[in-house]
Order: structure tokens, then sequence, then C-alpha cells
């Protein structure tokens, strides 16, 4: 069974902007703009678009905290808007701009507010908690107050909050934001070990396309409130119409080599770099330059995820076309 169902929903936000000394002007935004997708039981998804495109108002409808204009939603079953407090104890959820945990108070006095809060029977508590200190390396911390981490430890602690009540599924909003290198891949090797090990749903949004290529199968695209992709990450590339690149090694220095096949897009001294289309295969092109030209060396390299989401972006609504959708 689908754990996550969305069926054309739709938040606009009404705004008033002012306009000269007293007069206000009316505006509606169209934050989600009819979006639909389903998400089964233990998928790992990847919810990506630009800034102001909609993502954190679609996981503020998934969790409750704001009612959707319109649109059917669920969430394990549940309308998120109608039964809130029902839906918390099978939710957890991670803003890494914002934290949950009470400023003052050591780590650990947080995660006892939260055993009573969410009623956490004592034995799947202690449970929870020994697995989250060990896998998060937050023993250290545990007696430290919240305002003293830095950001890693406290995106760390936070993770740690939102998984003690057992959720069955795992919204996470930026959770790699401002994070290190080594606090990054700690936090995406934990998400990859919750998800094998429990088998916990887990939506993800990041600016970082580094998580999403470690971490997602599936990847969502959304930008001006609508869903512009939904399938798979490799998809992607073709969709964006992407690039390969081939980089070759030439006894000697030499011209921009001569191929139908791919353009020359780089010389240095005797390495070449030559892009051709991801969707057809390399084969003919490295026989072509083989036979006409002196290799020493070559190797493929797969298009620069970055580029094409950032074409995808650019394109707007066009961008979308070929895109498997929901
Ligand atoms: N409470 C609100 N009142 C009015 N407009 C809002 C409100 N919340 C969001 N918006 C608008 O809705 C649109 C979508 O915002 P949202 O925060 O969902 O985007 P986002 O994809 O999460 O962006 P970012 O990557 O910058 O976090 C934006 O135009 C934003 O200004």
């Amino acid at each position: 069974m689908d754990l996550i169902e969305l069926d054309n929903v739709e938040k606009v936000f009404d705004v008033r902007r002012k306009k000269g000394l007293l007069r206000r002007e009316k505006r509606q935004v169209r934050a989600v703009d009819g979006i639909s997708f389903t998400i089964p039981r233990g998928e790992v998804v990847g919810y990506i678009g630009p800034n102001g495109a909609g993502k954190s108002t679609t996981i503020k409808m998934l969790t409750g905290i704001l009612t959707p204009s319109g649109g059917r939603l669920r969430v394990a079953g549940i309308d998120p808007a109608r039964e809130r407090t029902r839906l918390a104890s099978r939710i957890g959820v991670v803003f890494g701009q914002r934290t949950t945990l009470w400023w003052d108070l050591p780590l650990k006095d947080s995660y006892r507010l939260m055993h009573r809060m969410y009623r956490i029977p004592d034995a799947r508590f202690a449970a929870n908690l020994a697995r989250c200190v060990e896998l998060l390396d937050l023993a250290e911390l545990l007696d430290v107050p919240v305002r003293q981490l830095s950001l890693g430890q406290r995106m760390r602690g936070d993770i740690a909050a939102a998984l003690l009540h057992d959720p069955e599924v795992l919204y996470l909003d930026e959770p790699t934001i401002g994070l290190d290198v080594v606090s990054k891949s700690k936090v995406r090797q934990f998400l990859r070990d919750l998800n094998a090990e429990l088998g916990t749903t887990v939506l993800l949004t990041t600016h970082d396309l580094t998580d999403i290529e470690q971490l997602c199968k599936r990847v969502m695209v959304i930008d001006h409130g609508r869903l512009m992709y939904d399938g798979a990450l490799a998809g992607l590339h073709e969709v964006g119409e992407s690039e390969r690149t081939l980089v070759v090694d030439l006894e000697r220095e030499l011209p921009p080599l001569v191929t139908r096949l791919a353009r020359v897009v780089k010389v240095e001294g005797p390495r070449q770099w030559l892009a051709f289309p991801a969707s057809v295969s390399a084969a003919p092109l490295v026989a072509e330059l083989a036979a006409a030209y002196p290799l020493l060396d070559l190797s493929v390299r797969e298009p620069d995820i970055e580029v094409v989401i950032a074409k995808m972006y650019a394109g707007g609504a066009d961008g979308a076309r070929g895109a498997r959708l929901t």
C-alpha cells in the first residue's frame, strides 16, 4: 500500500503587499499547483526544485501544519490537516534550518521530554535512543545544552529526536545544509542504514544533489508549484538532453579532433574533451578516433547532475517534456 498519496493537491496563499502609503494590494501565490504522486512504503525519494518552488509547503501539508486549498492528501491513510495529533506519532520531521530541540536544555533532556510527549514505551525509547546515540555519534553530546552544539552536532541531535518514536515516514527538509563534508557523509550513511534496516520511508528535500545521488533512486522535481519530473534519477539525464564527455590523451598536442559524432569542448596540451549525447553509445566514437588519431588513453565521464538539473530549471515547463509524471 502507498504510504503517501497526493491527488491534485493545491496550496494558495493570500498575500497583501503595501502599495503606496495607505493602499494594500491583495495577491494570491500558488505555492503548490495541482500536485499528484504516491510513495510506497520503504522508498527513499528526493524532492528537489529551485528556491520558492513549493517544496517546504508540500512538506508542511504532509505534516498537517498547513491545510491544502484543494485536492486530496493522505499519509498512512490519515488526513494530516484533520488529524495532526494522530499523525504525529507516525511521522518524523527534520527541518534543517530550525531545531525541534529545547535550546537551553542538554540534549538528553530534550529526548526525555519527547519520551513523555509521544508516550513512547520505556523499552522502545531506550532501544531507539541507544541506536541513535551509537550510529549518530551522540554519546559525548548528551549532556551539552543544544545552544552549545555545532550545526552538524545539532543536526544529528535533531535526526535522533525525529526517530525516537519509531516513525514510519521521515520528512527531511535540507538535512545537510551548512554541514561540513564529514558530517554530511555521517548523516547520509545513517539514513541509508535506517532505510535498509528498519524500512523507514524517507522524503528528502535538498539543494545538495550529492544527497540525492547517494540516497535516492527516485527523484521528483518541482518548479512553480508543479511537478516537472517524477522518475528514476538516471532518467533525468534523458530529460535534460545531457551529454557525456569522452576525455582522450593523445601522443602529442594536436588541433581539435574532427568527428561528426562529438564536438571538442576543451583542449589542454595533448588532452582533449569531446561532448556527445548521453543517450548514445561511446563505442563508434572511440573506434573512429582510434583509427584516425594516435590515442594513448581515454575515459568517459557521466553527465554532471548539477548541469542537468540547472538546464531543467532554466527550461521551465518546457524542460518537463518527456518526463515521466505520475
Ligand atoms: N506563509 C506563506 N505566506 C505567503 N506565501 C508563502 C508562504 N509560505 C510560502 N509562500 C510562498 O510560496 C512559494 C513556495 O514556497 P516554499 O517555501 O514552499 O518553497 P521551497 O521550494 O521550499 O523554497 P526553498 O528552496 O527556498 O526553501 C514561494 O513563492 C513562497 O514565497
